[in-house]
């Protein structure tokens, strides 16, 4: 017998497929990354859109231009660690545990979650296709300042050459540290029952100095898969470990090395000096400023992304009333 469908209770719809989700926070200028972002994933024509998880300080004109970029606007409610430790991470760093609510987004099936640090340069949709039950995401490297905290640094051990200097088992009495990820991009499956236990556990966990980063580290170690890192290129591997970076097979650039970030570049910090730095923040610049990937709205006629523009269409009127009829 089919189940009696509960009146007035419209049937679930399937989720979608998938759909790229960023994080903005704040009143300040990152919402240039999520324009860069959203014009950048137009640029290698993603077939999937671009949702923002903003937080609820984020003012209405930031929003405005993202929905005018095609964006999906989600307001989420922030996620604090434990209130008594929190001192114990980068104060900086804190709001990124409100990344947490991505996995609440379960209307997609899948989700490509990326900084709004980051750029894409190649199409990367079909990591959508990856499959399913594991944490997919790029390797971090443990070799900068930021680091300095670590055992891993003091020793001069990382992931990234783990045999450059090998890990003192024997004198430390413990093996190396678990494979780690960066948060700055990854592929997750949005889950209520996911969300949950992400919650409840963050709850009983201090925090640490790489906050969300380190959590979901410890949360997903089991089932995290390593994935090439041009999907995810964290800058200081190209002074680090230039080795391990072919920059011309690179998909995604990470510009989280202090300094990096294009739409605040000065060039001064270390590092910035150089050659591929300079290259790849006018790379960004040069899908900043290109009008051409500016979105199409419908209200503009030509619809260039119909789920796009469907998308904006249908939250547009979430956040701005319908322009009253004149
Ligand atoms: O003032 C801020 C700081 C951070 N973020 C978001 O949090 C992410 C993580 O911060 P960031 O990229 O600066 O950290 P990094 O990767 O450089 O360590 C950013 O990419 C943004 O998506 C934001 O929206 N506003
Ligand atoms: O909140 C912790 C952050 O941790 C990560 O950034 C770090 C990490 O990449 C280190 O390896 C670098 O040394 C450091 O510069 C950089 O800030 C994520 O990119 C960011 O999204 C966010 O999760
Ligand atoms: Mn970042």
């Amino acid at each position: 017998m089919a189940p009696m469908a509960l009146k007035g209770v419209a049937a679930k719809e399937a989720p979608a497929k998938g759909a790229y989700v960023t994080f903005l926070a704040g009143s300040g200028d990152y919402w240039k990354g999520v324009v860069g972002l959203a014009k950048g994933l137009r640029a290698v024509n993603s077939a999937y859109p671009l949702v923002v998880a903003v937080l609820p300080d984020v003012p209405e004109d930031h929003r405005r231009t993202l929905v005018d970029q095609g964006c999906v606007v989600r307001e989420i409610e922030p996620v604090y660690p434990p209130e008594s430790q929190t001192q114990f991470a980068m104060a900086y760093y804190v709001i990124n545990y409100s990344k947490l609510r991505i996995w609440e987004f379960v209307e997609y099936k899948r989700m490509v979650y990326l900084d709004a640090d980051i750029q894409v340069f190649d199409n990367i949709d079909h990591l959508f296709d990856l499959e399913a039950g594991s944490f997919y995401a790029v390797k971090d490297c443990f070799c900068e300042k930021t680091w300095s905290h670590t055992p891993q640094y003091k020793i001069g051990y990382c992931q990234q050459c783990p045999d450059r200097v090998s890990w003192p088992e024997s004198d430390l009495g413990v093996p190396p540290p678990p494979l780690y990820f960066n948060t700055g991009m990854f592929v997750h499956e949005p889950s209520l029952a996911t969300a949950k236990a992400l919650l409840e556990k963050l709850v009983v966990t201090d925090p640490t100095p790489f906050a969300e980063q380190d959590f979901l580290n410890m949360f997903f170690n089991d089932v995290y898969k390593p994935i090439p890192n041009v999907y995810n290129l964290v800058l200081a591997m190209l002074w680090r470990h230039p080795e391990n970076v072919e920059l011309g097979k690179v998909k995604a650039v990470h510009y989280c090395a202090a300094g990096s970030k294009p739409w605040r570049f000065t060039g001064e910090e270390a590092n910035m000096d150089r050659e591929d730095i300079k290259m790849l923040v006018k790379k960004w610049w040069d899908i900043y400023n290109d009008e051409s990937l500016n979105f199409k709205g419908a209200d503009a006629g030509e619809v260039t992304d119909p789920l796009g523009a469907a998308l904006a269409e249908a939250w547009a009127g979430k956040y701005f009333p319908a322009p009253s009829a004149a």
